[in-house]
């Protein structure tokens, strides 16, 4: 068994939506990004990564490559468990963190769960979102982006 943990953090530029666990929340701003910014997928991605020592993503899909642009990050997961099954791994369960003042994230929760597990392959079981806010501490508090936080354990294919 091996653990792995993601962090991730993305601020907002002028927009009207964000994409968040794999789900289009709409908001008065965007993220920036070289990809769609999903802020959480991005962590849980590192998450895998790490608990499989393959490094990061910015390594496989770095930011500097045009192939990237805009990339919907739900394709950039798939692309991760892909690695991680080539390797030899699978999913016991994944379990993350969103902090946000805003947007409200609780009813988002369960959709995230299920585009998560629909773009990885994953049961929704094996897949814990949570979210807090900082108490309008440090950046996520002054609402200048939202960081998200992920824990991965993998285990060898049976
Ligand atoms: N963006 C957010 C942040 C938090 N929540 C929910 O509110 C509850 C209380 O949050 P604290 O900051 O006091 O920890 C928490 O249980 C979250 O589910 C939310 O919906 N959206
Ligand atoms: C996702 C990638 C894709 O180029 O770019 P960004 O959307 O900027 O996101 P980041 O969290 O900085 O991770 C690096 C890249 O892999």
């Amino acid at each position: 068994m091996r653990i792995g943990h993601g962090f991730d953090v993305h601020a907002f530029e002028p927009g009207d939506h964000l994409w968040i666990g794999g789900c289009r929340i709409p908001f008065d701003r965007g993220f920036r990004a070289h990809s769609d910014g999903d802020v959480l997928l991005h962590a849980i991605c590192d998450a895998l990564l790490g608990a499989a020592a393959l490094g990061d993503i910015g390594r496989h899909f770095p930011d500097t490559d045009p192939t990237w642009e805009g990339a919907d990050s739900r394709d950039l997961l798939r692309r991760v468990v892909g690695l991680l099954g080539e390797q030899g791994w699978q999913l016991v369960n994944v379990d993350a963190t969103v902090i946000a003042q805003a947007p409200t994230l609780a009813p988002w929760i369960g959709p995230m769960r299920e585009a998560i597990a629909a773009a990885s392959g994953w049961t929704v079981a094996q897949v814990n979102v949570k979210a807090t806010t900082s108490e309008k501490l440090g950046f996520t508090g002054r609402g200048e982006g939202i960081a998200a936080e992920a824990v991965a354990m993998l285990a060898r294919h049976p």
